[in-house]
């Protein structure tokens, strides 16, 4: 379904991500793991067609519809007077537009997802009066209502307690179950061993990428390590693989 092809990306061109190749899992979940700065949530990013590449492309052979994206909790605004519900029912603005009307099923599937994510009785709070468990939750119950095929997941446990991770990790394999193909951005190793079958480890270019068990080894996550400490964020911009103009 996703395919990276000698993929560059770079931001004022310094590549965060520098000729990656390979091709996800249909139905699988993957991990997306690599130290700080190692270009992860700019291949999701990538995937989800909000950057374009310097150089290569991203295939995939679904629609922009079918596709979910969970940014960083960080880049999500919450100040806005929003309720639970109406946050919820955002999942299905692909079909019903920005301003059309919510139907009653729409209604009886939004209150069924916040009911899937333990958030019963919620529906009228408003947002940003949530906690960030809370809120994840509610982004979680968002993602129920869009029923994608590639679902795109960028730090989603972060600062989350263990029964949080717990409960939205049940609906990740739920998704596996019904078909759905996962992407997470991840940076508990133990986590992706117990949970994610296929791993992308990234340092801006690929380590590896295959079985969580054949990447995951202690050489390849030095690799990465020394590969990130290697990196100079001040090094002279890279004029190899600007787009022709
Ligand atoms: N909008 C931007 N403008 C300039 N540089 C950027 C931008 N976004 C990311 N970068 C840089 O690109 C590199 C890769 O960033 P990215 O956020 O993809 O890494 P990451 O692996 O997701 O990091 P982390 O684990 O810290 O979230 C970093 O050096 C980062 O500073």
């Amino acid at each position: 379904m996703v395919t990276i092809d000698n993929l560059t990306v770079s931001y004022r061109q310094h590549p965060a991500l520098h000729h990656i190749n390979g091709q996800f899992v249909d139905g699988a979940l993957t991990a997306v793991i690599g130290p700080n700065g190692s270009g992860k949530s700019t291949l999701l990013k990538s995937i989800m067609g909000l950057l374009q590449p310097s150089g290569g492309q991203v295939r995939t052979n679904t629609t922009r519809e079918r596709i979910a994206y969970l940014p960083q909790v960080t880049e999500i605004d919450r100040s806005f007077p929003l309720q639970v519900c109406d946050c919820v029912l955002l999942g299905c603005w692909s079909s019903t537009g920005a301003f059309g009307a919510v139907s009653a099923t729409m209604l009886a599937r939004a209150t069924a997802a916040i009911r899937t994510v333990g958030l019963e009785g919620f529906e009228h709070r408003a947002v940003g009066s949530l906690s960030s468990g809370q809120f994840q939750r509610v982004l979680f119950a968002r993602l129920l209502m869009q029923d994608a095929e590639l679902i795109l997941l960028d730090e989603p446990f972060n600062a989350m307690d263990s029964r949080t991770t717990a409960a939205l990790l049940d609906l990740i394999h739920q998704w596996q179950t019904e078909g759905r193909t996962v992407i997470a951005v991840l940076h508990d190793d133990a986590q992706v061993r117990a949970h994610f079958d296929h791993t992308v480890l990234l340092a801006r270019e690929l380590v590896a990428w295959g079985p969580t068990e054949l990447v995951l080894t202690e050489p390849n996550l030095q690799r990465a390590r020394a590969l990130a400490e290697a990196w100079d964020d001040n090094a002279d911009i890279c004029h190899a693989d600007e787009v022709a103009a």
